[in-house]
């Protein structure tokens, strides 16, 4: 079954990597890509208004929306979605918990399926990370991602979502964004460092410390290919399912 998507940020740097992914499957069809700045085309797709999303996802009748764009948009989109009656596929960062509040709210209509980095590597990293980090109770921890040098949000969302990972597994800890002037560590804090340089498509290191060792577990996304394939992935896998909120790590079961 082909499963028809429509792609919002067509213009944006990982709207153009899913409708490039898209023309390589045969399981996904773009059904229509939409932009803040319309016109022209994309892959060989035409570039609708934003502004018309409501009236394309009712004429066009998509199966699934993929939506990387910005936290503001996300939230209208997923909105659309769910009056709209189409799943819904994010992968948008810097999104606020009230921001969060709406797409749990979309997906009580709708399947929603967020998720804040769609390699599978990551995937994995995150699994590694909630194994490594009791296995070396009272290791210091550091985290660091690396991106490009126009990505808005930090820390990134996939560092954010490490950190949940690591509380979940060690209890709260206190985060400590950089560091400067007389600034020792404490015992349980964890350093965050977000570094924007170049083209970088996207690098994540979890440093565990001490007892005279360290362990890296480090991830990097050679292109952002990996992230397109993963949300259309999600795309596919997301069709035809209940309203709810899903996450990338059923996809990949
Ligand atoms: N989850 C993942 O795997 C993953 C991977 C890469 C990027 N991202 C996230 O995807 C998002 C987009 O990244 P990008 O590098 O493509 O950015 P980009 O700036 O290149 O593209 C964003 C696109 O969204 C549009 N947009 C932004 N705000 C908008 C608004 N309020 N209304 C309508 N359109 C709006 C822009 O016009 C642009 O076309 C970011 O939040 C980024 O962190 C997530
Ligand atoms: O390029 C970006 O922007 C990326 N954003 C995600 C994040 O914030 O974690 C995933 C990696 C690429």
């Amino acid at each position: 079954m082909t499963v028809r998507v429509a792609v919002t940020g067509a213009t944006g740097r990982m709207g153009e990597e899913v409708l490039a992914a898209a023309t390589d499957r045969d399981d996904v069809a773009v059904a229509f890509a939409v932009s803040r700045s319309a016109g022209g085309s994309v892959e060989g797709v035409a570039v609708e208004d934003a502004a018309d999303l409501p009236t394309l996802l009712t004429d066009e009748t998509p199966d699934v929306l993929v939506d990387f764009t910005g936290p503001a948009s996300c939230v209208e989109y997923a909105a659309a979605c769910a009056e709209a009656g189409v799943a819904f596929v994010s992968g948008t960062t810097g999104l606020s918990q009230g921001g969060f509040d709406s797409l749990r709210e979309a997906a009580e209509d709708v399947p929603v399926l967020y998720a804040s980095n769609f390699s599978r590597g990551i995937a994995a990293l995150r699994r590694a990370v909630r194994e490594a980090v009791p296995a070396l109770d009272g290791y210091d921890i550091e985290l660091t991602e690396t991106h490009h040098n126009a990505k808005r949000d930090a820390p990134s969302g996939t560092a954010l979502t490490l950190l949940e990972d690591i509380d979940d597994v060690r209890g709260d800890s206190p985060r400590v964004h950089g560091r400067e002037g007389e600034a020792p560590r404490t015992e349980s804090e964890i350093g965050v460092h977000a570094r924007r340089a170049g083209d970088i498509a996207g690098e994540h290191e979890v440093l565990l410390a001490g007892n005279h060792e360290s362990l890296s577990l480090t991830h990097r996304a050679g292109s952002r290919g990996v992230f397109a394939a993963g949300a259309l992935d999600a795309a596919a896998w997301l069709s035809g399912r209940d309203a709810g909120w899903y996450d990338f790590t059923e996809v990949l079961e």
